[in-house]
């Protein structure tokens, strides 16, 4: 596990921009492993004006991302899918075919879960996957107590996930209460891992993640058994690891 200690989101961001584009520069059929939430909004920036700088090309890329609410569709402004669109997609030259989001309006969720993780071996499996961290330690949204072994799946969400994301939604009533997400295994299978953690908030949780037994109580510690994985945290994110 390398860790990289940045001083804080806007560094955090930088940093993670400079890894992806030089991946992407090394392998322009790059398969990219995508997250959402907060914390990749500024690295979703800074990609596309290196993008627009002529620095980087995403024509050739492929995209998957981690996971997608069960119930909304692409229209709706709190879906995944729209987020994607709007952060990075619509800004960038990635044909939308080449991007990967889970339906979460899909009538047979457990074939849409299966075919999935079959266009992911498809493409050779993921290079570079990005995650983001939840409060109690979700990556994706695999859950406390989510099996290691766990591929795509549907999940219900913990209601202290709920509440976390109520902010983007009019009323915590809003918030979905299952979700699509690449299961953990499926995350771990990824050539390489790159997670993002910024905020004080987290500081004990990432400590646990880093300094911590393995254990399903909080998700993220597996990432110290997978073999290619840098942390990039903010000095506030870090301020418990001793
Ligand atoms: N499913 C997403 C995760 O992929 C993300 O990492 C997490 C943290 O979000 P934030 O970056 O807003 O703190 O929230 C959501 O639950």
């Amino acid at each position: 596990m390398q860790i990289i200690k940045v001083k804080d989101y806007e560094e955090m961001s930088k940093k993670a921009s400079d890894i992806l584009s030089d991946k992407l520069k090394g392998k322009p059929k790059l398969v990219l492993g995508l997250a959402t939430g907060s914390t990749p909004e500024g690295l979703y920036k800074l990609l596309i004006e290196q993008y627009k700088n002529n620095e980087i090309s995403f024509k050739q890329a492929k995209t998957f991302n981690l996971d997608e609410y069960v119930g909304l569709d692409r229209q709706d402004s709190n879906s995944y899918y729209y987020y994607m669109n709007n952060q990075l997609f619509k800004h960038i030259d990635i044909p939308l075919e080449q991007t990967n989001i889970p339906n979460g309006i899909a009538t047979d969720s457990d074939k849409e879960c299966s075919d999935y993780e079959k266009l992911i071996k498809e493409q050779g499996g993921i290079d570079i996957q990005l995650l983001g961290m939840g409060l109690n330690g979700h990556i994706g949204f695999n859950e406390p107590g989510t099996p290691f072994t766990s591929r795509t799946h549907v999940v219900t969400l913990d209601e202290s996930t709920r509440q976390a994301n109520a902010r983007f939604f009019d009323s915590l009533d809003d918030v979905p209460t299952n979700a699509i997400t690449m299961g953990i295994e499926t995350i771990m299978d990824s050539k390489e891992i790159v997670m993002l953690v910024s905020g004080e908030a987290k500081a004990s949780t990432l400590q646990q993640v880093i300094q911590g037994e393995v254990t399903k109580d909080v998700p993220a510690t597996i990432l110290q058994r997978h073999p290619n994985v840098t942390i990039i945290a903010d000095e506030a994110a870090l301020s418990k690891v001793r």
